[in-house]
């Protein structure tokens, strides 16, 4: 193993990014470390990707600077590292062979075998497969070359429920070998899955540790109702951190009474549960937090 595999393998220091006037990453500081997956959450635009392009050296940083396996994020250290980006990187008109193949002589590793689940697609063009079974190509091809760090963004999104969890089997066949994963999600249950969590919104490093730490004492109320489409119409226009999750209506970080009023003058039914909040209520509620700091 070599030295950077001990430790940290991937890190920012203070980084900020600015397109512009608009700062998509605001003095954010993170790490990971060898043997870890860290699973990056944040709302649509929160700042993930550009993060993610300035810890693998693809976009240069405004302020700060990030490290990879010990070093800047040169070209020599790149190659050891293996990125799954959210469009994938793959060549769609060429075929799931040619790709591996190409991928292989960049890297001049060996061509990584098919499981026998993919087999079958080998002369198929990867513009032809469907997402599941691409992002299942990207994956075979951004750890062919024995990466000591992995960057996946949203790895399974569009990905149906067995593939999701082969996916995840993989990461964290590559976390048991040692690997440092850094792994942006949209799906909570995926959260769970990860080491350590750190959210994002506005571009700021809002929450990091353990579910439990990252939900805090946030909680939430769950309202029972039969007219769940009112309710749940009521509380948005309210302007309440309200989540609609089937026909449940709950809402976020918010005050018992003032939410019984809101549904009395709807003239809606219900009952109204105080309950822990979930890591999407807590996202909610701190997205609504750095948007209220943003807008004055
Ligand atoms: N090259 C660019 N020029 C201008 N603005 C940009 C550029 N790249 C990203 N942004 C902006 O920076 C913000 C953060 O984008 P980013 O893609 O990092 O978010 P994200 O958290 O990855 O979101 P998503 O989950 O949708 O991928 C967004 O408001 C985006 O529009």
């Amino acid at each position: 193993m070599t030295a950077s595999a001990t430790g940290q393998v991937i890190e920012a220091v203070d980084v900020t990014r600015r397109f512009g006037s608009f700062t998509a990453v605001d003095d954010v500081s993170m790490h990971v470390e060898a043997g870890e997956v860290v699973g990056l959450l944040g709302a649509n635009g929160a700042g993930k990707t550009t993060l993610m392009r300035m810890l693998l050296g693809l976009l240069p940083t405004s302020e700060g600077r990030t490290r990879i396996l010990g070093g800047s994020p040169s070209r020599a250290r790149r190659r050891r590292v293996g990125y799954v980006p959210q469009n994938l990187g793959l060549y769609r008109d060429m075929t799931v062979r040619e790709n591996l193949e190409f991928v292989s002589a960049t890297y001049g590793s060996a061509v990584p075998p098919l499981p026998d689940e993919l087999s079958a697609f080998a002369r198929v063009l990867v513009g032809d497969l469907p997402l599941g079974t691409q992002r299942q190509i990207a994956f075979l091809a951004a750890l062919s070359h024995a990466p000591e760090a992995v960057l996946l963004d949203e790895p399974t999104s569009g990905v149906d429920a067995l593939s999701r969890a082969r996916l995840w089997d993989t990461i964290r066949g590559q976390s048991d070998a040692g690997v440092g994963v850094l792994v942006t999600t949209h799906y909570m249950q995926e959260a769970q899955q990860c080491d350590r969590l750190l959210l994002m919104a506005g571009g700021r490093l809002v929450a990091q540790g353990s579910e439990a730490d990252v939900i805090g004492s946030t909680r939430a109320l769950a309202v029972r109702t039969g007219d769940w489409a009112a309710a749940f119409a009521a509380l948005n226009a309210s302007g309440a951190a309200v989540i609609l999750d089937g026909r449940a209506v709950r809402v976020a970080d918010a005050d018992r009474d003032e939410i019984a009023r809101v549904l009395r003058e709807a003239d809606v039914d219900a009952e109204i549960d105080a309950v822990p909040a979930t890591i999407e209520e807590r996202m909610l509620v701190l997205a609504r937090e750095a948007k209220a700091a943003t807008t004055g």
